[in-house]
């Protein structure tokens, strides 16, 4: 059996006997030990504490004791949204919004999710799984430990379970959690802009059949937006989805209140994911319910929007999680240190927020808190150990400086 120590520990992170999902104000409470051991066993957490209860136990030391004397130790990011799958950047559209056009007139001009499809569907598997593996492993050491990936570059039966094959082997490959979403239903390919019940029935007959036989996806998602997937049609495909048993998670109230939010509620959705465009009615239905609102504040920083309520949605009650919406288009970094520190300067969330929402809370938005999302024992060892630290607060303060030494997956130093 391998065993680690990791020693002088000045701050274990989010230590928890018992992991609910945070709501409201429960976010603020992150609970730590100073002056910390942690010890693991093969792949799990087996035993932690502060250096005084070590020292009493009288435990012969492991062969591997690594000694984090002025360093924290936190349980790796949870990402519980991304497009990690793409087989291009998109840094020209960049430039169009820079000279002033918007996503929304991009994305009309046949740009957008569509330029992105093209290119998907002229690559190989290979390629794409070539590509996604090396951001996959760039995010491993920016201290990413579970990642949900999802479809809907495709838009053809062909390239969505192209999508799905490689997310699937991802999987298998990566000692990281991965959870599958399949997002067919990302936009109208240009050949059905006006037979919208045909695309959708592309969908349920002919793609949703060989996801469920395949095993391809866990969740399924829509674009609900105006110009987009209406709530109808957002229902629609949900409830086809949900006979194979995939769980919606909803792209809701990005650009428009499109009535995402309520729909993906109605449908008893895992997550509602956007949420730049939130009223109350919205925010008191979230609030009222078991599902968690997902802010991806790098898409509303990188498309110059207003950044989600994060303040409104916490004073409010709801359980929020923050995820880096990975993708070319609106989002392209997948840098959840980055997330965590925008979360506290634009949307005024605190230290103890924004960390308990990108681990504790992200890992609920992929249904995966039983094994990550804190330091809790019986879960996996995956953690990030930061480089020496005046305080917790440091870590989103001081933006741009990478404070990660290094990252454990499972038990493995990487
Ligand atoms: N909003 C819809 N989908 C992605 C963007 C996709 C793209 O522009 O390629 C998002 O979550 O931001
Ligand atoms: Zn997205």
């Amino acid at each position: 059996m391998a065993t680690s120590l990791i020693t002088n520990i000045k701050q274990l992170v989010n230590v928890r006997e018992q992991w609910p999902v945070l709501r409201g104000k429960e976010l603020a409470d992150l609970p730590c030990i100073h002056n910390a051991f942690l010890l693991i066993e093969d792949d799990t957490i087996v035993s932690y504490g502060t250096m005084e209860e070590l020292a009493k136990t009288n435990r012969a030391l492991p062969a591997e004791t690594i000694d984090a004397t002025g360093k924290m130790v936190l349980p790796t990011w949870c990402d519980s949204h991304t497009h990690l799958v793409f087989a291009a950047s998109r840094e020209s559209e960049f430039i169009d919004k820079l000279k002033g056009l918007s996503y929304a007139e991009i994305a009309a001009r046949g740009g957008g999710i569509l330029n992105s499809a093209r290119k998907l569907n002229e690559a190989t598997e290979e390629e794409l799984f070539n590509l996604a593996w090396g951001r996959l492993e760039e995010l491993i050491q920016l201290g990413t430990g579970a990642i949900e990936i999802k479809s809907g570059y495709g838009l053809t039966v062909e390239g969505e379970l192209k999508m799905l094959r490689v997310i699937k082997k991802l999987r298998g490959r990566s000692t990281v959690t991965i959870k599958a979403t399949f997002l067919g239903a990302h936009t109208y390919p240009m050949e059905y802009k006006e037979d919208h019940s045909g695309y959708i029935d592309l969908i349920i007959q002919q793609m949703l059949p060989v996801i469920a036989r395949e095993q391809l996806a866990d969740y399924i998602d829509v674009f609900c937006e105006t110009g987009f997937f209406s709530p109808e049609e957002t229902a629609l495909i949900c409830k086809a989805g949900m006979q194979y048993g995939l769980k919606p998670k909803i792209h809701a109230n990005q650009l428009n209140l499109s009535g995402g939010v309520q729909t993906g509620i109605a449908l008893g959705a895992v997550s509602v994911d956007h949420l730049e465009t939130m009223d109350e009615p919205a925010i008191n239905a979230l609030a009222g319910s078991s599902t968690i609102g997902t802010l991806l504040p790098t898409a509303a920083f990188f498309l110059r929007m207003p950044f989600q309520p994060a303040r409104a949605l916490i004073d409010a009650g709801c359980a929020i999680a923050l995820a880096s919406d990975f993708n070319p288009g609106s989002s392209p970094s997948g840098n959840m240190n980055g997330v965590v520190n925008m979360s506290c300067i634009q949307m005024k969330m605190l230290p103890e927020e924004a960390i308990n929402a990108a681990t504790l809370n992200g890992a609920w938005a992929m249904e995966c808190a039983d094994k990550l999302g804190s330091i809790s024992v019986g879960k996996k060892a995956s953690l990030i150990l930061t480089k020496p630290v005046p305080s917790l607060a440091y870590i989103p303060y001081s933006f741009g400086s990478n404070l990660i030494e290094k990252v454990m997956i499972g038990g493995q130093w990487q």
